[in-house]
């Protein structure tokens, strides 16, 4: 299991608590404002450095605090090889992570702890904007490929470097050709990797969805950034008019999608809130099993409010579902009795209840 242990000091209501999950499902139950969902934002934070509520990370700090601090002790590789594991950043915005006695930097910290989030906000991945949806590409990209990180910082530099050149408005052919040449080395390698991810997973959302909503007709499809049928360099030849006079490179993996479509038409506009949720939740929980496949390691899941959007049954699926795997769950709803009835006997399920930031283990 990744968590064996959480201290979390100063974010939101929370000022000092500390526990011992459960390796399996950790319910978190407790009445509104009481503290679940910061809670959640602590683990995210100690997986991530950030917030998944707000771009401002003073907000999450206590009030009248200056300072946030997660610890944990985590078995990262899931070989019985326990470490410690600190995250803390403070109002100015300076981080510090700290992993068995080092310090270690964000892309290390976020191959430690494999995060995922189910919260309302991930209805973004059917009905936000293409950037919601390269991210969760590329989180298992980034997963599964360990050259992905670099190239796709190579490509993030390169296509800066044609932005500025662009927003001069003329651009020496020569230059020009050198970086194009950059550009589509790593546009094609990247493609590569984010198609390859995506042709990997889709088995592994078409059998979770089908178990979680039975037969609801629904495609993925990756779209590279540019028309795929023609070679890039004669593209980006043809939109340089355009791309001087808007300052920025028009065609490319910074414009990659993923299409989820039920019946042709796109799944945002065409699915109910349940079913949409159940559609994010089989994409997110593919990811998980698809990197315990590659990996043979859990993720972990933060799982905000699981029953809001979902009847009875679709709740048991999910449930029934999550016990079949081995993630470790962290799961926040209201009323524990709105979960309690789904697990089996033999199934690791620890329930906290959540009061003024405040956890105590109530079974
Ligand atoms: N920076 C902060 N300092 C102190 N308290 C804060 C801060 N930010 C938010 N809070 C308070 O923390 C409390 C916990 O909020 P949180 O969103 O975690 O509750 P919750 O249990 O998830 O509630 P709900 O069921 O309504 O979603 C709220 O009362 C909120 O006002």
């Amino acid at each position: 299991m990744p968590i064996r242990s959480l201290s979390v000091e100063k974010i939101r209501n929370i000022s000092a608590l500390s526990f011992e999950p459960s390796e399996r499902i950790n319910i978190i139950y407790g009445a509104n404002g009481s503290g679940k969902t910061s809670l959640l934002e602590s683990l995210h934070f100690l997986g991530l450095t950030r917030s998944f509520r707000t771009n401002q990370f003073r907000y999450l700090i206590s009030a009248s605090e200056s300072q946030s601090l997660v610890f944990s002790t985590i078995d990262a590789m899931g070989n019985g090889q326990v470490k410690p594991l600190g995250v803390s950043r403070d109002v100015s915005g300076e981080v510090n992570i700290r992993y068995g006695g080092n310090s270690i930097d964000l892309s290390e910290l976020a191959g430690l702890i494999p995060l995922q989030l189910i919260n309302t906000d991930t209805f973004e991945l059917l009905e936000g904007s293409p950037a919601t949806r390269r991210q969760f590409v590329d989180w298992g990209a980034f997963h599964s490929e360990t050259a992905f990180i670099q190239l796709w910082r190579a490509f993030k530099r390169v296509l800066q470097q044609r932005n500025s050149l662009l927003k001069c408005g003329k651009i020496d052919p020569v230059l020009r050709q050198i970086w194009d040449q950059e550009f589509i080395l790593y546009a094609e390698q990247l493609t590569s990797m984010r198609q390859r991810y995506i042709d990997l997973l889709m088995p592994d959302f078409e059998e979770i969805l089908l178990r979680l909503v039975g037969d609801l007709a629904i495609t993925l499809k990756f779209s590279a950034g540019w028309d795929k049928k023609r070679p890039l360099d004669e593209l980006l030849s043809e939109n340089l008019l355009r791309d001087l006079k808007q300052g920025f490179t028009s065609i490319g993996p910074q414009r990659a999608d993923l299409k989820v479509k039920s019946e042709g038409v796109s799944a945002a506009e065409r699915l109910s809130r349940g079913q949409k949720k159940l559609v994010v939740s089989a994409l997110k929980l593919a990811q998980g099993a698809l990197f315990h496949r590659l990996s043979n390691r859990p993720c972990v899941y933060l799982i905000d409010d699981l029953p809001s959007e979902l009847d009875e049954r679709h709740s048991r699926l999910f449930c029934e579902f999550l016990e079949q795997t081995n993630n470790q769950c962290f799961i926040t709803c209201v009323e524990p009795d709105a979960l309690s009835r789904f697990w089996k006997a033999d199934t690791a399920v620890a329930y906290f209840n959540i009061e003024a930031g405040q956890l105590v283990q109530t079974h």
